[in-house]
């Protein structure tokens, strides 16, 4: 019960849902549509006030089930709705026409919405349950009211339809399912490899960049900070031993960077052996911390004759500059730790913060 009334999000529409609700939308809102239509026709062609009323009363409940499917998102409550009602009204249907002008025919509507809306395996049962009724209706058509032209030979191969059209939706539908995981899967498969970088699997330029943007509009990580983290001479590294360690290197120090930074940060690699670090709601001594934390932790042995160090430079802003100029600032930092003699920690001061340096060591 409580499945049935908790709303469905659809993300994208590669979810299943999204179709299902397209369908449900579609099929209500023809409802509603060609009811209000009979309802007119009954009343001012037929004169019949009474069918008119129950016309628009089934308008009126196509139009809620179409709200709560829309506005409320209850996919799977429409779902079950729509489809007892479908099944319910073909019941009533066969009745009252005794299987005259070929009524039967609209049984075969039943299991494409039933395996659909509700799954391959709600859908079977659901079908079986009003294939079962609809072929009582037939026997007794046949055999108590003895209805012309129908027969025994009728009635089997309407069994026969029934079983064969069970168990190819079933095989459809299990199909059509395995399919859509498969795509999803390989979508989010995809989705990851485009952010992620191939040598370290931290995030990749592309996504650090994007990031930083959308952090920069939606301004309530302000104030923000990023640090940027360049390998100090790891050109020797690589020329002492060999190109693959220094790979092993860049993986080692990304591994103990994800360790050591807090989660609401985003670390990637900006490029070769340079990393950055982006932290939302983060002022500058706060930063200087994080970063001096880094430096400390990615000053590490990796062998007994080699040991790495970085240099940090990082920016801050506590109001809306734009995120190339954070970039630039941070850059310029890195240079000015890397001039100082590497292996520390560098904020870019602006050119107020530097006036306003000068004249505090005057006084
Ligand atoms: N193994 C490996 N090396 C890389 C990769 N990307 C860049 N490099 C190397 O990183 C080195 C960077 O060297 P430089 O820019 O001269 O700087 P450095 O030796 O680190 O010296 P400083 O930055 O001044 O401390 C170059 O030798 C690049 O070939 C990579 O993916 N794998």
């Amino acid at each position: 019960m409580k499945k049935l009334l908790r709303p469905t999000y659809i993300i994208d529409k590669l979810d299943p849902n999204y179709r299902r609700s397209q369908l449900l939308q579609a099929c209500l809102m023809m409802g509603v549509g060609a009811l209000c239509l009979l309802a007119v026709i009954n009343l001012a062609v037929f004169g019949d006030p009474v069918l008119a009323l129950l016309d628009a009363l089934g308008a009126v409940i196509a139009a809620s089930l179409l709200y709560l499917v829309k506005r409320k998102r209850l996919l799977e409550l429409v779902s079950w709705l729509f489809v007892l009602t479908l099944g319910l009204l073909i019941t009533a249907f066969l009745s009252l026409a005794a299987g005259s002008n070929n009524g039967y025919l609209w049984t075969a509507v039943f299991p494409p919405f039933a395996f659909f809306l509700l799954g391959k395996t709600r859908g079977f049962w659901l079908t079986v349950v009003f294939f079962t009724i609809f072929l009582i209706q037939l026997y007794i058509s046949i055999f108590v009211k003895q209805v012309p032209y129908l027969s025994l030979g009728g009635f089997l191969n309407t069994l026969e339809v029934f079983v064969i059209s069970l168990l190819l939706y079933r095989f459809y539908e299990k199909t059509r399912t395995e399919a859509n995981e498969l795509l999803q899967e390989q979508s989010i498969r995809l989705e990851k490899m485009a952010k992620t970088d191939k040598l370290t699997q931290l995030y990749n330029r592309q996504y650090l960049d994007v990031t930083l943007f959308s952090l920069y509009k939606e301004r309530r990580t302000l104030p923000i900070s990023v640090l940027l983290l360049d390998v100090d001479l790891f050109k020797r590294i690589n020329d002492e031993h060999g190109h693959l360690f220094g790979d092993e290197v860049l993986v080692k120090m990304a591994q103990r960077l994800t360790e050591v930074v807090r989660d609401d940060d985003v670390v990637g690699r900006w490029g070769g052996e340079e990393f950055l670090i982006i932290a939302p709601n983060t002022s500058k001594s706060d930063a200087l911390g994080l970063a001096e934390r880094v430096r400390r932790s990615l000053n590490m042995s990796i062998t007994e004759s080699v040991t790495t160090s970085v240099s940090i430079g990082v920016s801050s802003a506590d109001r809306v500059k734009s995120p190339e100029e954070l970039i630039s600032q941070a850059d310029r930092a890195l240079y000015q730790a890397k001039s100082n003699g590497r292996n520390q920690v560098c904020s870019f001061i602006s050119a107020v913060e530097s006036h306003q340096r000068t004249i505090n060591n005057k006084a």
